[in-house]
């Protein structure tokens, strides 16, 4: 395996986590997870999201710092391997959806602040979910706040993370994940780690699983 810190990225209910635990299992690597359920502010902001959004985001940037700044102190963290499930820059691609204009540019000044500290992933895999699959597997794992997240909010946010990813030139394997099957299908691991075993290019590599 050719990398020592990977991320895996994806719109809300992606299967982002299950990819994570996989990998990490796979090359006994260090796990680093979104810690969301200890944001207070997330049910509330479901249910007014002009309200609750910037103590949200603000609350979500602190949290994703506290927990990849310890990284900079690992003095192995290029010889283990690292997993995370979430990009730092999650803050802002979701932020910027969230946020009024005035609010995102002050989120951007702290974020741009504390970006500079924060180690970035060697290699990042994107899992694209159409929509309404990505709805499908919310209503299945039912968390109650997230029962109704309009289509739209989804649609803004996976425009959000492909525009990222076309304008900045990151390693990351976009894998078509419509039919993704990462814990039943060998198969489906199988193609994503023979990709990481790759020394890619920078820019996009597009992946479909069989
Ligand atoms: N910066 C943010 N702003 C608003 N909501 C956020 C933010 N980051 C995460 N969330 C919310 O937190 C919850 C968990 O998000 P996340 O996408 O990390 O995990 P997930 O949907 O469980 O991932 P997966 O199913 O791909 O493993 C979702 O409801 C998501 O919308």
């Amino acid at each position: 395996m050719n990398y020592h810190f990977i991320t895996i990225e994806g719109n809300i209910g992606a299967g982002k986590t299950t990819l994570s635990h996989l990998l990490a299992k796979k090359y006994n690597a260090r796990l680093i997870l979104e810690a969301f359920a200890d944001n207070p502010f997330l049910s509330k902001f479901y249910e007014n999201p002009k309200q609750y959004a910037f103590p949200l985001e603000l609350f979500f940037m602190a949290e994703r710092y506290k927990q990849l700044k310890e990284l900079i102190h690992t003095k192995d963290l290029f010889q283990s391997v690292t997993v995370t499930d979430y990009l730092f820059t999650k803050c802002l691609l979701f932020a910027k959806v969230n946020l009024p204009e005035e609010e995102f540019r002050l989120y951007q000044k702290l974020f741009e602040i504390i970006h500079q500290q924060i180690p970035q992933p060697e290699i990042l895999i994107y899992l694209h979910v159409p929509v309404n699959k990505l709805q499908s597997n919310i209503r299945k794992r039912n968390r109650p706040y997230e029962q109704s997240i309009p289509d739209e909010y989804l649609f803004k946010i996976q425009e959000t993370y492909t525009n990222y990813i076309k304008q900045h030139n990151l390693k990351t394997l976009f894998v078509d994940a419509s039919n993704a099957d990462f814990l039943g299908n060998e198969k489906h691991l199988q193609v994503i780690t023979d990709a990481l075993e790759k020394d890619h290019d920078y820019g996009q590599r597009y992946l479909t699983l069989p």
